[in-house]
């Protein structure tokens, strides 16, 4: 029986080792990053998020009766998969419903098989495609106003289900007259184009908006509002994702005249949103009558990088790895963020004793990319125990969205950067580390390019060099898809195809334990 118990612990112990020889630490990073992915499909959140019992509807603890009173609208990338899995759940109670969603994309769902995706041809459900190119247009505008149609004829015996999730803001335009389409289109394109985040972005859309900052659920009072959000910005700030149409938000018009100067744009701005901005001070103050209204509705995020990151501490896990997160919040220009993990990899990978100021640099550092103290020293004392227990690899997992600074004129996108540039780190350092770097989008699209992101390994600089692949020449002219679809005939390279979500980036580093000191 000894024997026995013997047997079984040292098969216990040993099974990840076995597991993972069965696969490479790349094949184990791009597992990992697949079932990130997979945790934040649109069908699956939302079968997470909604429980049906009998004729009830359950929403984060909070019920709803159903009586055929049932209304859906949504507008986003990812909402039409959400919207199939939604009438699946409640179709039999559904009247009606719209979703305003990226020109294109039912033929491209189609093109990818992405058949659970589309919904029925039976479907009580609105198909409107617009926004092409991700820009507010005449298509996004009609797809607005039926929505706004919708919901205004609802009353206070009906449920109205909002789909919600990245991309929605240009697929949602309604501009306060007397702000033409045009004229909107062209403020958000400055403010983006002169380097504004996405928080100021759809700080200022929603002041001049009549559906954005809680326009919809004004619209659709005295019906009951429940916002289902696919969060698609750092912190899931449920007033800014999709520029929060299912928010009650009160515009601080300081806050908005603010970013307009900082950009530089109020000297020029079209004479309508100067005119809608003075306003926007009397409007607020009637606004505030219908406050009890909140009530009314419930907002809740579904999906998030968090969540993705979860389910990719779930398979590391599973594959026999030692799973960390680090943060879901990594912001900041993209070569801050390689040197963080650089450090980090060096930080793991010493043998004994990490050099004495290796701590303060990834603290400091930490602090430009978004990442806390707290988060950073939690993770560097998983990592140190990493090196303590030297038959088990750590994994790594952080999320977000760094920046490019676009300087060149090649192809590329921030994962494939940030790979490039966590590649070079690795091949740079005196440590001799087995370390795997992973970066990439989980829409399965990273900047204008095919590819999700990259893999990356201290070999690359040598692989590049023995292929006449100059790096610094990639990197100054922001060519990172170039360079890794020549490197090792694009083998590096993720490529999932279109996932049909979006909640940022994800970043993994797989960190095998270094050698025992001597
Ligand atoms: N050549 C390039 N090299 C590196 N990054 C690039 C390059 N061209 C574009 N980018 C980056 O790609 C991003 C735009 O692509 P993409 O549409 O995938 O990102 P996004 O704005 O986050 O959209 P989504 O929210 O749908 O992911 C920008 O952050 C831009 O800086
Ligand atoms: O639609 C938008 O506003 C962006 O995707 C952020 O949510």
């Amino acid at each position: 029986m000894a024997q026995v118990l013997t047997l079984c612990r040292s098969l216990l112990h040993w099974s990840p080792l076995w597991v993972r020889s069965m696969c490479s630490l790349e094949e184990q990073a791009r597992a990992i990053f697949a079932a990130a992915v997979e945790g934040v499909q649109p069908d699956s959140v939302v079968r997470r998020a909604l429980q049906r019992r009998g004729d009830e509807l359950v929403v984060a603890e909070h019920s709803f009766k159903l009586h055929h009173n049932l209304h859906l609208v949504g507008f986003g990338k990812a909402v039409l998969g959400m919207a199939a899995e939604a009438e699946r759940i409640v179709g039999d109670h559904l009247v009606q419903g719209i979703v305003s969603v990226p020109h294109g994309i039912q033929e491209t769902l189609q093109r990818h098989r992405k058949l659970n995706m589309l919904l029925d041809a039976s479907s009580k459900i609105k198909v409107m495609e617009g926004a092409k190119h991700n820009l507010p247009d005449t298509d996004a505008q009609r797809s607005a106003e039926s929505i706004w149609e919708l919901a205004s004829n609802l009353t206070e015996r009906d449920l109205l289900l909002v789909l919600i999730s990245g991309g929605g803001s240009a697929l949602l335009p309604a501009p306060v007259p007397p702000i033409t389409l045009q004229e909107k289109q062209e403020v958000t394109h400055r403010l983006a184009a002169a380097g504004a985040t996405i928080q100021e972005l759809n700080t200022v859309r929603r002041a001049l908006s009549l559906l954005k900052g809680g326009g919809l659920s004004r619209c659709a009072y005295p019906a009951q509002v429940v916002g289902l959000i696919l969060s698609d910005i750092i912190g899931d700030p449920v007033d800014l994702i999709a520029s929060g149409p299912t928010v009650w938000s009160e515009t601080s018009l300081e806050e908005v005249w603010a970013i307009l100067y900082r950009y530089n744009l109020y000297a020029t701005l079209p004479l309508s949103v100067k005119e809608v901005l003075n306003q926007t001070g009397s409007q607020q103050r009637s606004k505030l009558k219908d406050q009890p209204q909140q009530e009314n509705i419930l907002n809740t995020v579904i999906g998030s990088n968090a969540i993705a990151l979860e389910c990719a501490s779930h398979k590391a896990q599973e594959l026999g790895l030692r799973p960390v997160i680090l943060s879901p919040g990594v912001c900041g220009n993209v070569q801050a963020v390689a040197q963080l993990y650089g450090l980090l990899s060096r930080f793991a990978c010493s043998p004994g004793k990490e050099p004495p100021e290796l701590r303060d640099q990834i603290l400091k550092l930490g602090q430009e990319v978004g990442v806390g103290s707290s988060e950073l020293c939690r993770t560097m004392k998983h990592l140190e125990k990493g090196r303590q227990e030297s038959w088990h690899a750590t994994c790594l997992l952080a999320g977000g969205e760094p920046t490019v600074q676009l300087l060149g004129k090649g192809k590329g996108g921030r994962n494939q950067e940030l790979a490039l540039r966590v590649g070079l780190e690795l091949s740079r350092a005196e440590e001799r580390s087995t370390t795997v770097f992973l970066s990439g989008g989980t829409d399965g699209q990273d900047g204008p390019t095919e590819a999700a992101g990259a893999v990356s390994d201290r070999n690359m600089e040598t692989e590049a060099q023995s292929q006449g692949l100059d790096i610094d020449g990639f990197l100054r002219n922001n060519d990172s898809f170039t360079f890794f679809s020549s490197l090792s005939k694009g083998q590096k390279l993720l490529l999932p195809g279109l996932t049909g979500t979006n909640v940022m980036d994800v970043h993994l580093m797989i960190l095998p334990p270094p050698p025992p000191a001597e």
